[in-house]
């Protein structure tokens, strides 16, 4: 359908270019605002003590954000057909109450990836993070959020973010949303916020953020055949240390949709699909899911027949092995 919509516009010059669901996207942006600020502010905080924080500290600060990023999943405007989801409070103080529904959190083993690379890394080398975007809006400054704290952090010294090449599954971030977001920010009546875009469009300016797209992420078919038809990109995710998969549509095609058991493990899933290490943060919104618990699944289906499509549950899932 999202291709359809394109087709026609394409056809159509000269609103070949235009994005449908910009001003929803927009709508979407503007109604975040106080969260928006919130986070920016916590991020500007933290900067300034950054190079103080001990390990424990630091590790505390990078679940924070993890799970910000995980639960700016919920703000997707395809599943609420349109309708306001938009953040409209301070996520950082909703943290505590939401753990108990992450039904995997592998964030240990994320941490200990990226801390014991950060601790062998020479002073030149690249330690470089992917993040597969979804949602533009809130999930976007989440995600954006997270990539400064690595990088200020110095746990990583790169950051490469990948998005749609068409507007699809009406919110996913295209480039266009991508530069809109960062020069709205700068322009923001907002001192943090401003920081924020600034600081982004310098660290994009430097090469150490970079954005790319490709025509992949918006074709039918499942990961495990990107080594296949896409070479070009899996040996580009090839470079990273770690990928984060953000969405639903994304862990749908990491697990190739299948109706797997929901003890099948996520390295079986993803059916051979390892350019590097990996993990999702994904908010449950279709009926798939992998490397539960025993019973965990089936209890879940007799107390909440909805469990699996409301976006109320969250998995940080990880898998290491190549
Ligand atoms: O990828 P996202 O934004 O988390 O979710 C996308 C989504 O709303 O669209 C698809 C519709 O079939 C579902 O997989 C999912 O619910």
């Amino acid at each position: 359908m999202y291709r359809r919509i394109h087709e026609a516009l394409l056809q159509n010059p000269p609103i070949d270019d235009y994005d449908v669901f910009k001003e929803i996207k927009f709508h979407s942006f503007f109604e975040s605002q106080q969260a928006i600020i919130a986070l920016c502010t916590y991020l500007q905080e933290l900067r300034k003590n950054i190079e103080d924080l001990d390990e424990k500290q630091l590790q505390r600060e990078f679940f924070k954000l993890l799970q910000v990023s995980l639960w700016g999943n919920k703000c997707d405007l395809s599943i609420s057909a349109s309708e306001d989801n938009s953040q409209k409070v301070n996520s950082l103080e909703l943290l505590d109450d939401l753990k108990h529904f992450i039904l995997v959190d592998d964030m240990e083993s994320i941490w200990s990836l990226l801390i014991n690379i950060k601790k062998r890394r020479t002073p030149k080398e690249v330690t470089r993070i992917d993040i597969v975007l979804d949602n533009a809006g809130f999930e976007l400054i989440t995600d954006l959020v997270l990539a400064d704290f690595l990088l200020s952090s110095k746990l990583v010294t790169e950051i490469h973010f990948h998005g749609k090449c068409i507007p699809w599954y009406v919110s996913d971030t295209t480039k266009h949303d991508f530069n809109w977001t960062i020069k709205q920010l700068q322009s923001a009546n907002n001192r943090w916020m401003s920081k924020c875009g600034i600081t982004w469009e310098g660290s994009i300016r430097k090469g150490v953020m970079v954005y790319h797209d490709h025509i992949f992420w918006t074709l039918p078919h499942e990961f495990c055949s990107m080594a296949q038809v896409a070479t070009d990109l899996y040996t580009e995710l090839q470079k990273s240390n770690l990928i984060i998969f953000k969405g639903d549509l994304n862990y749908r095609k990491l697990t190739g949709d299948r109706k797997w058991e929901f003890t099948v493990p996520f390295h079986q899933a993803l059916n051979k699909f390892h350019p590097a290490p990996l993990c999702s943060l994904r908010t449950l919104k279709s009926d798939v899911q992998v490397g539960l618990k025993l019973g965990q699944g089936e209890q879940l289906v007799t107390s909440e027949p909805d469990w699996m499509i409301t976006g109320k549950y969250g998995v940080v899932q990880f898998d290491m092995s190549l």
